[in-house]
């Protein structure tokens, strides 16, 4: 059987069973050289090459996991979190969770939305009205600080259906390409906060032991992360084109510079963090760069 309480020299991580975060979470972990064993039942995955276990889980249960300390971290969308920590507040409670990393995925934001026919004058406007919401702590507290008093209808799914069905009058809800407003012939009007999935854990420090499997895993996070969309370019070039290829090198460290054997020219290889785009190659090729060729980056530890 999965045991509940964390043992105290292994490190538990929530995230989401199934759904958008699900597979980049396990896949980043994984980045950082972690493997597991998963329970016949695909809710526990026991950590292998590290004592690092994963519990698999809904998205809105790993703030609570957290707060309980049956996670030491979570992998969660930051408004799953910040609706909890807002409504723990609302109930003055201290807030339980830290964000330790935001991790480029799960991009959204929380945004009030109307009918597309309504010309906005601002959340005036919404005095009086009724806005269906999944984040009503978020958004009352949003609402409280433009000083509208609005009702907040709770609806656990499909919101923006709620104005056509003559539910609420406006929404508030997570929109990422706006397609979903659009099909229901809303348009969004204000954004309350830009979302991402972010690692969690609790205000609390941890013990001995888990602290120093969490700043292991941070460490080689921190190494994941950076190297995500960094490339390694190589290429030569003449010693004097040397000052006009520097500037173009996109977002690079300091670049490894070698003498070609039996040449005047050189080798470059820079760890690029910016975009190594066609274009960007061709200006580099245009200035004097030959040989350029554009490599993946596997890790780092800085
Ligand atoms: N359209 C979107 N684009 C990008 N990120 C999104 C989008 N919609 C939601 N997200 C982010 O992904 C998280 C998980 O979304 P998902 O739809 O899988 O949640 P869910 O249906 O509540 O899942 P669960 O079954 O775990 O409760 C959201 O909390 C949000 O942070
Ligand atoms: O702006 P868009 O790109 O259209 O994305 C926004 C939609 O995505 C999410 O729903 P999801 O597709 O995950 O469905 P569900 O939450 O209803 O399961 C969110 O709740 C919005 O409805
Ligand atoms: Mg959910």
């Amino acid at each position: 059987m999965t045991p509940v309480a964390p043992a105290r020299d292994r490190l538990r991580i929530a995230i989401q069973k199934s759904g958008r975060l699900a597979d980049p979470a396990r896949a980043l972990l994984a980045s950082c050289g972690l493997t597991w064993r998963e329970s016949r039942d695909r809710l526990f995955c026991y950590g292998e090459t590290l004592p690092i276990d994963l519990l698999l889980v809904r998205d809105d249960d790993i703030p609570g996991l957290i707060a309980d300390g049956v996670c030491d971290f979570g992998v969660v969308g930051r408004n799953v979190l910040a609706e909890q920590d807002a409504g723990r507040v609302a109930h003055d409670q201290a807030s339980a969770f830290r964000e330790w990393r935001a991790l480029g995925f799960g991009k959204c934001r929380l945004a009030v939305a109307v009918p597309e026919g309504w010309s906005w004058q601002g959340p005036a406007q919404l005095s009086g009205m009724r806005v269906a919401t999944s984040y009503p702590a978020l958004l009352s507290r949003w609402l409280a600080d433009q000083g509208v008093a609005a009702e907040v209808a709770f609806l656990s799914g499909s919101v923006e259906i709620a104005p056509r069905l003559g539910q609420a009058d406006a929404v508030c809800d997570i929109v990422s390409s706006g397609g979903t407003l659009a099909a229901n012939q809303l348009k969004p009007v204000a954004t309350l906060f830009e979302s991402e999935a972010v690692l969690a854990g609790p205000v609390a420090e941890l013990d001995a032991i888990r602290g120093e499997l969490a700043a292991l895993l941070l460490r080689r996070l921190d190494g994941a992360l950076r190297m995500r969309h960094s490339k390694l370019l190589m290429f030569q070039a003449p010693r004097e084109v040397l000052p006009s290829l520097l500037p173009l090198l996109p977002d690079a460290d300091a670049p490894t510079v070698m003498r070609v054997d039996g040449a005047e020219d050189l080798a470059l290889q820079a760890l690029c963090h910016g975009a190594v785009t066609w274009q960007r190659l061709e200006e580099l090729k245009r200035a004097g760069a030959r040989g350029l060729m554009v490599l993946s980056v596997e890790g780092m530890l800085a």
